[in-house]
């Protein structure tokens, strides 16, 4: 069955970490870059995740998994190395209807966690479906040299002309057509080759010069 791709709002949303190795501290960062607040159930933490918990950055609970640390809770990420753990709180995630990742179980996981270049706003999130972690960490390298931090810059600039075109452009069917012809195949290939005040530079252009023709 296909995968459903989507780019979750995380923030003040409780998300459990059960487990407090070297995987769970991976996913507690990513969940910490998105502003989730975060609870971890563990016995053990790793130094970076002691780090977090003695800066308030994450709630850790000493101790083994219960299913009241479930209450009040979106998602949950299951990272122990005790297959049957991980079995239980899948189970109880999935008859809660809460989104559940177990990182040694992919059949019982309702998300993966993909590979990601992180481009500020701009992400290019990578699944291998689970058939290899190991090739969607490869292919995220590759992407990260083709896809440099000019793509960061230049989707933040074309975020902000686009709040402008909305609050100053009236007319629907103008709107749109500005819109539409904001990036060209030229512009990309500017941002790739890094040479951003020329890309902004087309960008502006094709606002100005719309705006005129009406
Ligand atoms: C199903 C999934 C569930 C989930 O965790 O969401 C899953 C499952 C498993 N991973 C395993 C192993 C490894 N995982 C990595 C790395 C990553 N794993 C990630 C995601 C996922 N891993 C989900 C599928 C994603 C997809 O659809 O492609 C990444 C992308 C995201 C992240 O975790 O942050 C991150 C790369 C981040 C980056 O760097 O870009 C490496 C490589 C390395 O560490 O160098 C290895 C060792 C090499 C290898 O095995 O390939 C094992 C076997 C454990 C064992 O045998 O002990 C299982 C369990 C199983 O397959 O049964
Ligand atoms: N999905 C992925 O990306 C990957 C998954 N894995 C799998 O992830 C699992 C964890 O790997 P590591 O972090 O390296 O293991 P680890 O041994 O470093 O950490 C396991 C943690 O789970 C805690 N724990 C054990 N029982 C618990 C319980 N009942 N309640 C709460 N916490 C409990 C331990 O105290 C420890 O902190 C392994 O099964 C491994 O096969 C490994 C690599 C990548």
């Amino acid at each position: 069955m296909e995968l459903y791709p989507i780019f979750l709002k995380l923030q003040d949303k409780k998300c459990l970490v059960v487990g407090g190795g070297k995987v769970a501290e991976r996913k507690v960062q990513a969940l910490a870059r998105c502003g989730a607040q975060i609870h971890v159930v563990s016995p053990q933490l790793t130094i970076g995740l002691q780090n977090m918990a003695e800066r308030g950055l994450i709630n850790h609970r000493c101790g083994y998994y219960q299913t009241g640390d479930l209450i009040n809770t979106f998602l949950v990420i299951s990272a122990t190395n005790d297959d049957t753990v991980n079995h239980a709180v899948a189970g109880d995630c999935l008859k809660r209807n809460i989104l559940v990742n177990v990182v040694d179980d992919p059949p019982r996981c309702n998300f993966f966690v993909p590979s990601v270049v992180h481009r500020r706003s701009l992400k290019l999130a990578i699944s291998t479906g689970g058939n290899s972690p190991r090739l969607a960490k490869m292919i995220r390298r590759s992407l990260e040299l083709e896809f440099g931090p000019a793509f960061a810059e230049f989707n933040d600039y074309l975020g902000s002309v686009r709040k402008q075109v909305h609050a100053q452009v009236a007319d629907p069917v103008q709107r749109e057509q500005i819109l539409k012809n904001l990036v060209d195949e030229t512009t990309y290939i500017l941002v790739k080759q890094g040479k951003l005040e020329q890309a902004k530079e087309r960008v502006n252009h094709v606002c100005h010069f719309d705006r005129c023709q009406s």
